[in-house]
């Protein structure tokens, strides 16, 4: 929408607003467009990025805006448990710099996560946040295509701002995956069952305006320095400031602004406002394997080449129809019972894709990811040319806890992105039962025999001196290909008082400090079993009316 219009307000900015909003993405993007509902009050958008690249509209050109334009272009730090097969042991961690921020960059999966998930976060010391509290804001931002039925009916919303709809193309493999986990005794179900910003006067959006600090006076946030256009500019907020960056954003820039751990902001010369030592801790993600290969019978998935056909870009540009209106990606998702705890509270979510990272001759999929060379040319290299499937698996709510701190004081420099998967010993032992499960999956009648999968069985290099499949073999395989399902959450974790950890209340205002919020993916406790863009613009919509509440301004009736 907002790439179809000039926002871009930077020649009328005010020099007060009642809120100033840092970043436009998913949680960003939803709080602009509800708090400027109230006609009274002035809003200001700053957002880092610009308006989105012409091939976001595409979906299934998902793969090219990563590493592009519209990407912070971060990369980990180098790994000792982790990213054995990717390049330098670090892999890119792709973010979206751009007005929708990552829901730009994302493959457009709707997962809410388990319902126990939020549960979870009210049980932690959160009140307000259990399923039934957020499951109103899930729907109430949803505008369902899908079959509507009583019971779909039940958990979906209608008339939102963000169509949720079944995919409009997929492959003929994806039956047998799905007919696969019916052999294993699976229903198929919609994971969200529970068993846009309009041109407004009073919002103005500045693109391109890099926010570098949050001004206190008396630690009190009273507004932001930006850098826009070469210019550093200052903007003052008379309500609050609302800090919306995203979970690497959000805890670089309270620490660039004297918010986060006092040793460690003094190191870099930053003075302090307030010691918070949990800003930028508790880095929860989800480790993915990026899928254990199958070739498959021609016929059954999809040729990479065939993206580029004129059938398949004359379906799509008449008719918004065929192979480029979904991303390439994965194509189906899994929640195998868990062995352990709540057998309906997953410990993993496996992936199936429709293609191997061999598929494309080595040009994106391996480029995205990182993989070394090496690795591509003696593992997957010789699957070019051949259909294929993958299945992966994320593992739901890993143990291990990654962090985010300051390289330097200069808010240009990239923060330190430490993902530390596998540091706790009970991940990996819970991702081998997964890799299992992806195993025995692959080898359903309905893919072994309908579309004749046959497991890539070559040794993954690295891994030779293991015995094929046995656990040390897999744990090898997993420390080198696992990488990233782009889900960081939890570098300001929401959480009560008597946490010295938790950075925000259950307001999601800020601890120690005055005037200053955090809604982003960066507040959740702990990452949701699942996909985070829809609890990331829940985490919007929530905090919108708690926003409203505390400035006694009308909440609108949800209807449900
Ligand atoms: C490649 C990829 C694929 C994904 N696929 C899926 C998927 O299929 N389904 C799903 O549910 N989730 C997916 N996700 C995850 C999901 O998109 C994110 O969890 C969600 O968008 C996070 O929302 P957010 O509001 O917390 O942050 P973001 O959307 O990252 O928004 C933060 C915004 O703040 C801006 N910003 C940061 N710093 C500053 C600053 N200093 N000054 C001004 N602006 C700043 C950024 O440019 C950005 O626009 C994917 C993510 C990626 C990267």
């Amino acid at each position: 929408e907002v790439g179809e219009n000039t926002y871009d307000a930077s020649s009328k900015l005010l020099p007060q607003y009642d809120f100033v909003i840092i970043g436009g993405g998913s949680a960003g993007g939803v709080l602009a467009s509800r708090l400027s509902e109230i006609g009274d009050w002035q809003i200001l958008l700053l957002e880092a990025g610009g308006t989105p690249p012409p091939e976001s509209y595409v979906p299934g050109f998902n793969q090219l805006l990563i590493l592009g334009d519209a990407d912070w272009k971060f990369y980990t730090t180098k790994q000792k448990n982790s990213f054995n097969g990717f390049t330098d042991n670090r892999i890119p961690y792709p973010r979206g710099k751009t007005i929708g921020g990552c829901s730009v960059l994302n493959s457009m999966f709707y997962v809410r996560g388990n319902r126990r998930d939020f549960d979870n976060w009210e049980a932690m010391g959160n009140p307000g946040w259990g399923y039934r509290d957020v499951l109103r804001y899930f729907k109430k931002f949803e505008d369902y295509r899908g079959k509507v039925t009583k019971e779909t009916a039940s958990f979906h919303g209608f008339g939102g701002p963000q169509t949720i709809e079944n995919k409009r193309w997929r492959t003929k493999v994806s039956d047998g995956f799905l007919k696969a986990g019916k052999q294993l005794g699976y229903r198929i179900v919609d994971p969200s069952d529970p068993d846009q910003i309009a041109s407004r006067p009073n919002l103005h959006v500045v693109l391109n305006a890099h926010v570098t600090q949050i001004v206190f006076e008396n630690k009190r946030a009273v507004g932001v320095r930006f850098q826009h256009r070469g210019k550093s500019k200052a903007v003052f907020a008379k309500r609050e400031v609302i800090l919306s960056a995203g979970a690497i954003g959000s805890p670089q820039l309270l620490m660039l602004s004297g918010v986060g751990p006092a040793n460690h902001l003094r190191y870099h010369g930053i003075p302090v406002v307030a010691d918070v030592p949990g800003v930028g801790q508790n880095l929860n993600d989800h480790p993915y394997m990026t899928g254990f290969p199958w070739t498959i019978k021609n016929g059954s998935s999809f040729h990479i080449l065939d993206i580029a056909s004129p059938k398949t870009i004359q379906d799509y540009v008449h008719y918004r129809t065929g192979r480029l209106t979904t991303s390439i990606s994965i194509e189906g998702y899994a929640w195998p019972m868990s062995e352990v705890g709540d057998p309906y509270w997953p410990e993993v979510q496996i992936a199936f894709l429709p293609f191997t990272v061999g598929d494309d001759y080595g040009l994106i999929t391996s480029h995205v990811l990182g993989i070394k060379n090496e690795v591509y040319q003696q593992y997957f290299r010789n699957l070019v040319g051949m259909e294929g499937i993958s299945i992966g698996l994320f593992l739901c709510r890993p143990k291990s806890r990654g962090t985010v701190t300051l390289n330097s004081a200069d808010p240009f420099e990239a923060p330190l992105i430490d993902t530390n998967y596998f540091d706790h010993p009970d991940d990996m032992v819970a991702f081998i039962r997964g890799m299992r499960f992806a195993l025995k999956l692959g080898s359903m009648p309905a893919l072994k025999e309908d579309f004749e999968a046959r497991f890539h069985d070559q040794p993954l290099p690295g891994c030779t001196h293991e015995w094929p499949l046995s656990d040390k073999y897999l744990e090898c395989y997993a420390r080198s290909l696992t990488g990233t399902t782009y889900h960081p959450s939890g570098t300001c974790k929401m959480g009560p008082a008597s946490d010295p950890y938790s950075v925000v209340d259950e307001y999601l205002k800020l601890r120690h400090v005055s005037g200053l919020r955090v809604v982003d993916a960066s507040i959740m406790p702990l990452v949701t079993s699942g996909n985070t863009n829809s609890p990331s613009i829940m985490i919007g919509e929530k905090a919108s009316d708690m926003i409203k509440q505390d400035w006694g301004a009308p909440i609108m009736p949800l209807g449900y």
